[in-house]
């Protein structure tokens, strides 16, 4: 087996609004070239989670390292330079500019910048990735919703992240879209991507993980192979207990 180096840890990463833990002392690592799934029911803080790593909220105590680079008390720019880049589950594109344009903006302000016609160039390239080379000078006003996800997936892509955060970035697709969606994020995986993928969907977390986490009120319950730890006794009782299981 090779050994993937690890490229980011979270080491007692904690959340707390008010009085409410929303992420209680989470550990993990996220090896190179590996897909992990952040999974759990509603409102056990996969969200919370990802907004620690990508700096969107402080977290309350703990660190996030990645590589050597502890990034815990970085502002979120800095950490999108450092090599962070995400989807919202929410899509957020500019809708004043166009489908290329917002992508430009991903080669601009990402992991590895470019600038001027190296930014275009390098955005195109991410738009066929994701099969939009041919809308790219669309206004985002005039996408489907799976359009616009893969706009948002391709802006992300283009800052060249070291790890790729995507939050839900299957929930609302269509089942044909939902299909296209997951065959385009495998073949991300198999590129060799390093992806923390939070996602409801089960047989996207069976298909794309390599390893998951499971999580409930907050704090880690389980974490091995998608096989291992959804026939865990624990996560299917905290599935269980969940409106949405
Ligand atoms: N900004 C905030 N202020 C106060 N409480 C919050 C805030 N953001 C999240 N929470 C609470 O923190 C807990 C974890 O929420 P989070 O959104 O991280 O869960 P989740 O696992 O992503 O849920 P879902 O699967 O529904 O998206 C919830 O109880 C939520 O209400």
């Amino acid at each position: 087996m090779t050994m993937h180096p690890t490229v980011l840890s979270l080491r007692g990463a904690t959340k707390r609004f008010g009085g409410l833990v929303a992420v209680n002392a989470l550990d993990f690592d996220v090896h190179e070239n590996q897909v992990l799934g952040l999974i759990g029911p509603n409102g056990s803080g996969k969200s919370t989670t990802l907004n620690l790593i990508s700096g969107a909220l402080p977290a309350t105590d703990g660190e996030i390292v990645l590589r050597d680079r502890d990034i815990t008390r970085l502002p979120p720019q800095a950490i999108a330079r450092l090599g962070v880049a995400r989807t919202f589950q929410l899509v957020r594109l500019l809708p004043s500019m166009s489908v290329l344009e917002n992508v430009m903006a991903g080669a601009v302000f990402g992991h590895r910048r470019r600038w001027g016609r190296a930014a275009e160039t390098h955005a195109r390239k991410m738009l066929d990735r994701v099969g939009m080379g041919r809308k790219l000078h669309l206004g985002i006003g005039q996408l489907t919703y799976i359009d616009t996800k893969r706009v948002e997936l391709a802006r992300a892509l283009a800052g060249e992240p070291r790890v790729l955060l995507l939050d839900e970035w299957l929930a609302g697709l269509n089942p044909t879209e939902l299909e296209e969606g997951v065959a385009l994020i495998r073949s991300l995986r198999d590129d060799g991507r390093t992806i923390v993928l939070v996602e409801h969907v089960m047989d996207a977390i069976r298909s794309l993980c390599d390893t998951c986490v499971v999580m409930a009120q907050g704090t880690k319950i389980a974490e091995g192979t998608p096989e291992a730890v959804l026939s865990d006794r624990e996560v299917i009782r905290a599935y269980l207990g969940d409106d949405d299981a």
